[in-house]
Formats: C-alpha cells, structure tokens, sequence
C-alpha cells in the first residue's frame, strides 16, 4: 500500500539535472550519510571472475568443462561475473546506447506518452524506481521495454526499434548460452529446465537507466540496494563507472573491461536452484560531473511458470527453502512495491 508522502517527484531528474538551477539535491533524495565510513572494499575488484564465453560455445570439451565449473564457482561464490568474447558485436551494443540516448534526449512531452504506465505494461518511461511507492527519490530516470516473447518499441525516436531488435536478439543468445552452463554446472539437464521454465518463451526487458549528474552524489543514490527478479541479468553501459555489488560483507565498486557484459544472478534463480546460485545485492551510485546510462536486460521464465525449486536440488538434507510461485505474479509483486534488498523474494522463504 502507498503510504502518505509529503514530496513530489519531478517528471524526470534529467530535466532537473539539465535546468543547472541545482546546487543541492533536494531533501527527499538525500537518502545516505555522508559521514559513515566507506562500506566498499577497492582491493576486492580484481577478484571478479570473467567468464569467456566463446569457451563455452566452440571450445574443446575439456575447455568447456572447465569453463563450466569456473562459472559455477562464480554463481555460487560471487553471483556476478564479467563476461567477455559473448559474440555481440560492438556495433549493435553502440547502436544501443545511442537509440537509447536519443529517446532521453527526446521532448519530455514525447517521452511522457510512455510515462504513469501500470507496472505490466510492457512500454514504460518514468523517474526513480517507483515513483508511486517510493519513500525517498533515486537519481534515476528509466525506459523498460519488454522484448519477448512479444518485441515491443517506441515508434520514437527514429531507428529506436531497429537498434532495439538486435540488442535484444544477441543479448538472448548469451543469455541462453549462460543458462545452459549454469544447468551444466549443477548437473541439471538443458532440455528438462528449458522446459521446466518455459524458455522458448522466456520474459525478456531492457532497462535503459539515465543517471545525470548530480550536486551531491555522496549524499543520493541511482538504485538501493537490491536483487534482481530474473534468472540473470545482463548490463552494458555508456563507460561510466557506478554498479556496485555486494561480496560478503563488502561493496565492489565495478570497472568493466572494454567489450565486455557484466552479468548477475537473479531471485528467480535463486528459487529455481533451491538457494545454491542466490540472486547478488546491487547498487547504483551516481557522480557529479558525467552522465552515466546502463542498459539491463533481464532474461527470466515465461510469464506463466510457476517458479520452484527443482527437485533434483532438493533434498531431506535440503529442504525446499521457498514456495513456488507464478513469475507473472512475483514480478508484479517486485514492480510495484518499494526496492529493498531482497525483500520481494523474503516473501517466499520457507521457515
Ligand atoms: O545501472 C546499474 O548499474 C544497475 C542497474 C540495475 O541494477 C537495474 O536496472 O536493475
Ligand atoms: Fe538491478
């Protein structure tokens, strides 16, 4: 339920940020303390396990096999990894980040024909995270286009759908390549777990995220902290720095190489393989000078599956740890309620 708020959101923080009439954020956005000391560990960032996937797709079986335990350990020890040698081209990742910058860079009016769309709607422009629900604002305006198994588009800006076609076709194949190492490192078979969530229909969205500059980057926030409601996700962004995600007890702040996409597992993956691969804690930081843009692309089940825990992972020693559920209603559930850590999917746990 929305609870009485005494602030209003602007229509979007790129417009605010562009204004330049900012010299401090406003009140409702300053949501962290500049004091604390820092929580991010710089020493942790060369830890970060790459993945090739060009291994994974044409390389020998030996090679294979061991690049299939290597993103094991990365899934169960990290829930994020860098992947390089994915296939797509550096073209259509560029022409990505330019159709994305130009529908930000549209007229706001043009922009808000996609703007107070329900949670569902598969077209959806907005500011923050849910600017109904949120108790704080996020230095954040965001464009979600759902991909498949419907492909949707806005009719602008010109070349939007065509940039957007292909992003999302090559971003599904190494989302598929991905997922069937991870069945392979639990020894689940491909073709039962394609079946299992339904993956020739598989939900797939692209977030663009815009992060303008902002006065006080030490004082807002881009996104929270928390876990992503799909299998995986994968990011690409404009070369600014600002994802931090969470190992142990500490934030790595993420410089990815070139050409590369950052990956991270997501809730549903955590239910699916009862607890082994969990769903990694994130966060967007934001800085005072450069427009940061990211791109993620949700690769999840089908709309219609009811998500559970596989039974080959479960165990009397390994009790199921969560109830099934249908993805539809679990991403509704996640969209329209505050983001906070993991609490969509603490809904689910088992006691
Ligand atoms: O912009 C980023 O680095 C993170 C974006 C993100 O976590 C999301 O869109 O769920
Ligand atoms: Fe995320």
């Amino acid at each position: 339920m929305a609870t009485a708020r005494f602030f209003s959101l602007p229509d979007s923080i790129k417009q605010l940020s562009d204004s330049g009439a900012l010299s401090s954020v406003p009140t409702h956005y300053a949501c962290r303390d500049p004091d604390a000391p820092s929580d991010v560990d710089p020493t942790l960032e060369g830890q970060i396990p790459t993945i090739d996937l060009s291994v994974l797709t044409e390389g020998d079986p030996a090679r294979r096999s061991q690049m299939v335990r290597q993103l094991g350990r990365a899934c169960e020890e990290w829930g994020f990894f860098v992947v390089v040698n994915h296939g797509v081209p550096e073209t259509v990742r560029e022409a990505m980040l330019a159709a994305a910058q130009g529908f930000f860079d549209l007229e706001e009016e043009e922009k808000a024909e996609h703007s107070g769309k329900h949670v569902m709607d598969p077209i959806r422009y907005g500011t923050s995270f849910n600017s109904k629900v949120d108790d704080v604002g996020y230095w954040r305006d965001y464009f979600k286009i759902v991909v498949h198994p419907a492909f949707h588009s806005p009719a602008k800006p010109l070349g939007f759908r065509e940039a957007l076609g292909q992003y999302a076709a090559c971003t599904r194949v190494v989302g598929m390549e991905l997922l069937r190492g991870m069945w392979e490192s639990l020894e689940l078979d491909d073709g039962y777990m394609n079946n299992a969530l339904d993956l020739d229909a598989c939900f797939q969205v692209c977030v663009v995220n815009l992060y303008p500059p902002c006065p006080q980057p030490e004082l807002a926030m881009g996104l929270p902290p928390h876990s992503d409601h799909s299998l995986l996700t994968l990011l690409h962004q404009n070369g600014v720095d600002g994802l931090q995600v969470k190992h142990g007890s500490k934030w790595v702040h993420v410089k990815p190489p070139p050409n590369s996409f950052l990956v991270n597992t997501g809730d549903q993956m955590e239910i699916v393989t009862n607890g082994r691969y969990k769903s990694v804690l994130h966060r967007a930081v934001i800085n005072g000078r450069s427009t940061r843009m990211s791109i993620a692309t949700v690769v999840a089940p089908s709309l219609d599956t009811v998500v559970e825990p596989v039974a080959q992972l479960v165990s009397p020693e390994r009790p199921a740890m969560y109830r099934g559920v249908r993805y539809r209603e679990y991403l509704e559930h996640q969209q329209r309620n505050k983001l906070w850590e993991k609490s969509a999917l603490d809904h689910l746990r088992v006691q």
